[in-house]
């Protein structure tokens, strides 16, 4: 079986962060509305990314590596028909249709994959889209989002009923050559929301407020090329500083926007951490053991729900009692579940995980059931006596990039592993 064998470690040392997966695969979708020339900058070398070249090539989308960057170009592309497989296979394909609408006026797609952990609704995006004067029929295994014959996209006023930035984004991308102007109200923050609002604007869009929660888009009749660099990402940037706290070490992490970890630095902090914050870096100091805290999740610039898991480590050897509350997805717990299995003793209740602090833990069989799930077992694996063995390792290569060279350059022991028997088998059949 595919796997990660996680022994105790300290980490220490200096790293740099790849750019953001939650910003890149909406980029990658908007980078097809022109149809010039669009230069990506920092893409992470992930699974999502993958599939995402695979879309291109079925629908003659040229895209090439080149200097470490994507050339991406979309004059000859086929049509707006993403095969349902394989945009099931990751969660954040819908941003094809926002792409898409305006140039074919129909966009077939099959439901978004992505990380399972309950309901992940997508009725805003579809609210949005029907604002903008496009209807939707679903299939079985796919959905389609048109235009009826002879019917553009025009802007609206659109409130979301959630704070949500998969919608914000999807719909932002849209309205950007609707007809009019488009009011976003009630919409996202996040940097990512401000990604790709500044990546439209540099091939022509006109988009005033990202970053706030009124959005404003005057409709353009094209889009050109551009050269754009992803944000680093965050999610990965807090996962290794709470890596390094929990693990008696310290780590730098360079190339990132410390502004956009400032929830999670200021959480760390409550628990006792301290830090040396530069213009693009940031250095934790080490800590011997954490101190008990409360954290609420919600959208940014709140605690982020994807920084939950790897937090819920950390507090396992916490001094005190711990509390985490899931607001954005009140059943992404199965983390919990699996840390258990070391000897966390989490108690989950009513969207709550109660973490109660100064447990050892001890190496066992443990599987990522998401991609943050993954990072949170890891850091439990470098705390824990005895190997730790983390299966389901496909979700941490959805979004992180080379995981087991980042934290062994910190002198984190973890190795890769497949067992010889199924390799041996794999090559036979083939
Ligand atoms: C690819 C990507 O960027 N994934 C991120 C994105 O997911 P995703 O874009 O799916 O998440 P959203 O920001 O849309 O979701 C935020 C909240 O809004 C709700 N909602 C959303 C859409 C909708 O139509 N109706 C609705 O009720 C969701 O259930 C959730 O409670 O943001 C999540 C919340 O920060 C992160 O965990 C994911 O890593
Ligand atoms: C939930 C996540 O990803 P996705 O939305 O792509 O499933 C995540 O990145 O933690």
């Amino acid at each position: 079986m595919r796997r990660y064998e996680v022994q105790n470690s300290v980490l220490n040392g200096e790293i740099g962060v790849p750019g953001a997966k939650n910003s890149s695969l909406a980029l990658l979708a908007a980078a097809c509305m022109a149809g010039e020339d669009v230069i990506l900058e920092n893409v992470p070398d992930i699974l999502d990314v993958e599939v995402i070249k695979d879309i291109y090539d079925d629908i003659n989308i040229k895209h090439m590596n080149k200097d470490g960057n994507l050339h991406i170009n979309s004059g000859e592309v086929l049509s707006g028909d993403i095969c349902p497989v394989k945009s099931s296979r990751y969660r954040a394909s819908y941003y094809f249709i926002g792409a898409f609408l305006h140039r074919f006026g129909r966009v077939s797609i099959g439901y978004p994959g992505g990380d399972n952990f309950g309901s992940r609704p997508i009725e805003q995006h579809v609210k949005g889209f029907q604002a903008l004067g496009a209807d939707i029929l679903y299939k079985e295994d796919h959905y389609v989002v048109y235009l009826d014959k002879g019917k553009k996209l025009i802007g609206n006023k659109i409130y979301f009923d959630v704070i949500t930035s998969g919608a914000t984004m999807n719909i932002l991308m849209a309205a950007v050559l609707a007809e009019g102007r488009t009011i976003l109200k009630n919409a996202a923050r996040d940097p990512e929301v401000v990604d790709l609002a500044m990546m439209l604007s540099r091939m022509g869009a006109k988009i005033k407020g990202a970053g706030t929660d009124t959005i404003v888009i005057d409709g353009v009749e094209k889009l050109g090329g551009c050269t754009h660099r992803v944000i680093p990402d965050r999610l990965i940037a807090g996962s290794l500083l709470i890596a390094a706290g929990a693990t008696g070490g310290s780590v730098k992490v360079k190339d990132i926007i410390p502004e956009h970890l400032m929830s999670i630095i200021s959480k760390l902090e409550e628990a006792g951490m301290e830090f040396e914050i530069g213009e693009d870096y940031i250095r934790n100091k080490v800590i011997n053991q954490p101190m008990g805290i409360k954290v609420t999740t919600g959208m940014y610039p709140s605690f982020a729900t994807d920084l939950q898991q790897p937090m819920t480590a950390l507090l396992i050897n916490a001094n005190s009692d711990s509390q985490i509350t899931e607001k954005i997805y009140p059943n992404r717990f199965r983390h919990c579940h699996e840390l258990n299995k070391l000897g966390a003793g989490i108690i989950i209740k009513e969207g709550r995980s109660i973490i109660p602090g100064k447990h050892n833990l001890k190496g066992e069989w443990v599987e990522a059931t998401d991609i943050r799930a993954g990072i949170s077992l890891i850091i439990a694996g470098m705390m824990a006596e005895g190997t730790t063995y983390i299966t389901g390792i496909e979700h941490l290569e959805r979004g992180y990039p080379d995981v087991v060279e980042v934290f062994q350059s910190l002198g984190g022991k973890i190795e890769y592993k497949e067992n010889l028997i199924e390799k041996q088998c794999e090559i036979e059949t083939a």
